[in-house]
Parts: C-alpha cells; structure tokens; sequence
C-alpha cells in the first residue's frame, strides 16, 4: 500500500510522523518534492538506519520554499505528470512538503498526488490554537474530493477538547499521538513506532 503524509501547514512533524510510520510498517521512504536543505531523506535515514529503502526525490529544489515558486527560481518545470513512484512490493510512505494545498506549479497541488500514487492519506496535525481550523478546512478539501483517509496523527500537546472536535469531522480515526519531546532520537522513533503497530493492528481488527 502506499501511504501519502501530508500536514495541516508546513513544519508540523510530517518527516518526524514518516519516520515513525516507515519504521512501524518496515516500509520505504519516498519525497517526491524536496525543496531546499537539509533533506528530509537525510532526517529519515538519520532516524531509521540503514536496513530500510529510502528512494531518490524525483525532484531537487534548491530553495526552501513554496515547491512552485522553487521550481520557477529554477527553470524547471514540475508537473504531476513527469513524477512515477519508485517501484517497490514494499510499503511505500510517500512525503509531501508543506500542507495540502501547497501549489506544485499554477494548477496542481500537494493533495492531487493522492491520487496519482493511489495512496492513501494520513495527515498530521500538529496541535497550536488555530489548528482546529486548518484541520476541518483540510479535511473538507479530501473529502470533497473523496480521496481515501486512513488516519490522523497528533503532535503536540494533548487537548482533549481539540482532539475530539477534530475526530467528531474526520472520517477516520486517530492513529497516534505524538508529544512534544525535548529531542528527536532513535529511541523516541522506536517508542513510537511501537505504540503505532499497536494501535494500527487495533484498528485493523476492529474494522
Ligand atoms: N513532537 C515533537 N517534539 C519535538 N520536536 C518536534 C516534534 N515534532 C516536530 N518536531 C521538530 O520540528 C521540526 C519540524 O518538523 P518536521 O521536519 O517533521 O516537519 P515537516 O512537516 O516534515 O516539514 P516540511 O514541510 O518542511 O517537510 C523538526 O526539527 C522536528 O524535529
Ligand atoms: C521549505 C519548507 N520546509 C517546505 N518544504 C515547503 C513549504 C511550502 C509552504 C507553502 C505555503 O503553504 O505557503
Ligand atoms: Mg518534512
């Protein structure tokens, strides 16, 4: 299966939450769209060793920004079209950059690469006094759309009240909840991805 990580904004824990996923589900690591340094691949392989895939970006921006605006810095023109996922009989966790609606040149965005990978969604919302906003707004453009969601990943501090709110318009459960650690290490992945199998294999059974 593949499984596209997007977020409600940008620097909310997408490669933090990749890397937790592709430990937990043994799969590849895939970012289609890197734009600037340092790579998120570099993060992941940091994160996960060295007995997992990790597949070259199809795309290298130099600049840290919008991946439209990095493109057009540097002549080049990206297109949905022009990007294949690797092959691979594993598990692909595909990356996006920044959140949903993060324009890929003037009329495609992060969200139709769901599609075009035949993956499904897991967003990750990062909990700040706003989120509750970004989210459902999030959630309304996958919907609208009818892509596949198979879960949501907090990150940040526990709000119960946020978290139910959000579960109470999400067509898909929570599968993790991540808390703000004082550094990301091997072993806070490790911890995770544990904690993710469980709940994963749960959901699954209840299904
Ligand atoms: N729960 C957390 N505890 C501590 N640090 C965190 C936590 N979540 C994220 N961070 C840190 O916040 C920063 C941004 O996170 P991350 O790089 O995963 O965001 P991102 O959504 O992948 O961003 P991008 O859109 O650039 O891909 C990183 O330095 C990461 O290690
Ligand atoms: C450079 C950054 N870390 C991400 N890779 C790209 C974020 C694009 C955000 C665009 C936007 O929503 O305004
Ligand atoms: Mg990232």
């Amino acid at each position: 299966m593949n499984y596209f990580i997007s977020a409600i904004g940008t620097d909310s824990g997408k490669t933090l939450a990749s890397a937790i996923i592709t430990k937990a589900l043994g799969a590849d690591y895939w970012k289609p769209v890197q734009a600037g340094e340092p790579t998120d691949s570099s993060a992941i392989r940091q994160w996960i060793g060295d007995e997992q895939i990790i597949h070259p970006e199809a795309f290298y921006l130099k600049t840290p920004a919008s991946p439209h605006y990095a493109a057009e810095l540097e002549n080049i023109e990206l297109k949905i079209d022009q990007i294949q996922a690797p092959i691979t009989k594993n598990h692909l966790v595909i990356e996006g950059a920044g959140g949903l609606m993060v324009p890929l040149n003037h009329s495609e965005f992060m969200i139709d690469l769901i599609p075009h990978f035949n993956a499904e969604l897991i967003l990750i919302c990062n909990v700040y006094l706003g989120s509750i906003n970004h989210t459902i707004l999030s959630l309304e453009a996958v919907a609208r759309r009818g892509y596949a969601i198979k879960g949501i990943i907090f990150n940040g501090p526990d709000i119960k009240s946020t978290k139910e709110i959000i579960l109470n318009h999400c067509p898909a459960p929570c599968l993790l909840h991540i808390a703000e650690e004082e550094k990301i290490d091997i072993a806070v992945i490790e911890k995770y991805s544990e904690q993710l199998k469980n709940n994963w294999n749960e959901l699954d059974r209840k299904r």
